[in-house]
């Protein structure tokens, strides 16, 4: 894979960029994103009278999802989609397509429009089709793409053992959806690849906790990292904006032996253990 080294060279000055990215805690860390991302969306909307973005799911999204309902934008113009889906109905409580129905789409933002990566069918693989039509046609250019990561650097549903690299994990991707099965997931998944998240202008990456900033440090300091997180940093058209809060997650008890576990064989993976 060739790394953009010119673009590393960018962020690679890690422990700066985290003495920049930092907030204090999970709530400030929430609200600074929210009025970042909803800046973006209000420059698209002056733009092109329309807004898209993707967001990813998981637990640290959640203050920012409800800071961001709050934004006040033509909420009524923006498309909203998950950067992953697990296969699962929406009414499920692993669903991100409920976390973003609960979360985001309440007060202000109650009326953006939801374009949901999940079918009422056994497997992500029988609608890949169907829903790769729909991102391609309604989903994309995105305007916004919001990226949460995993303790073993995983962003998205695009997992260490992602079978499909090439289509996942290359900027040049042939397809902007996947269907996924990893066994760091309980469940297969459909996500977005890097080619469709890399069409936003505007890339975040919001983490907790020192355990995560770690596995992204390693990752972005070792340019034989297969962490996934290492493809994202590495070939990001635009140097993606961090945003990182100290061990809130410790404090929370998010960084859990597991993930303890993860994040060293993420660490080992690239040496940096
Ligand atoms: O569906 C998902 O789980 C997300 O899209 C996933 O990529 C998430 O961003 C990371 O797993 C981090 O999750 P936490 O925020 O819970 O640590």
């Amino acid at each position: 894979m060739k790394m953009q080294r010119e673009h590393l060279a960018v962020i690679a000055p890690v422990r700066p960029m985290f003495d920049e990215c930092r907030h204090g805690d999970g709530d400030a860390l929430a609200t600074a994103l929210a009025r970042c991302v909803a800046d973006d969306l209000r420059s698209a909307l002056d733009q092109r009278g329309e807004a898209k973005l993707a967001l990813s799911g998981g637990t640290t999204p959640l203050r920012f999802l409800q800071a961001l309902s709050r934004e006040a934008l033509e909420w009524s113009r923006v498309q909203v989609l998950p950067v992953d889906e697990r296969w699962l109905p929406p009414l499920h409580r692993r669903s991100n397509e409920r976390l973003l129905r609960e979360h985001l789409l309440q007060n202000a933002a109650a009326t953006a429009n939801l374009l949901s990566l999940f079918r009422p069918v056994a497997t992500p693989e029988c609608a890949l089709q169907a829903v790769l039509t729909q991102v391609a046609l309604r989903g994309l250019p995105l305007d916004v793409a919001v990226l949460g990561m995993g303790v073993d650097g995983h962003f998205a549903s695009l997992f260490p053992d992602l079978p499909r690299r090439d289509i996942g994990l290359q900027a040049g991707g042939r397809a902007p959806v996947l269907a996924v099965r990893s066994s760091a997931a309980p469940e297969p998944r459909m996500s977005l690849t890097l080619s469709a998240i890399f069409t936003a202008p505007s890339l975040y990456l919001h983490i907790e906790g020192d355990t995560k900033r770690r596995v992204l440090e390693a990752a972005i300091e070792d340019p034989r990292s297969r962490l996934p997180i290492r493809a994202f940093m590495a070939q990001a058209p635009v140097p993606p904006r961090v945003f990182w809060c100290p061990d809130v997650a410790a404090a929370r008890g998010n960084d859990s032996a597991a993930g303890e576990r993860s994040a060293s064989d993420a660490l080992r993976s690239t040496g940096a253990a």
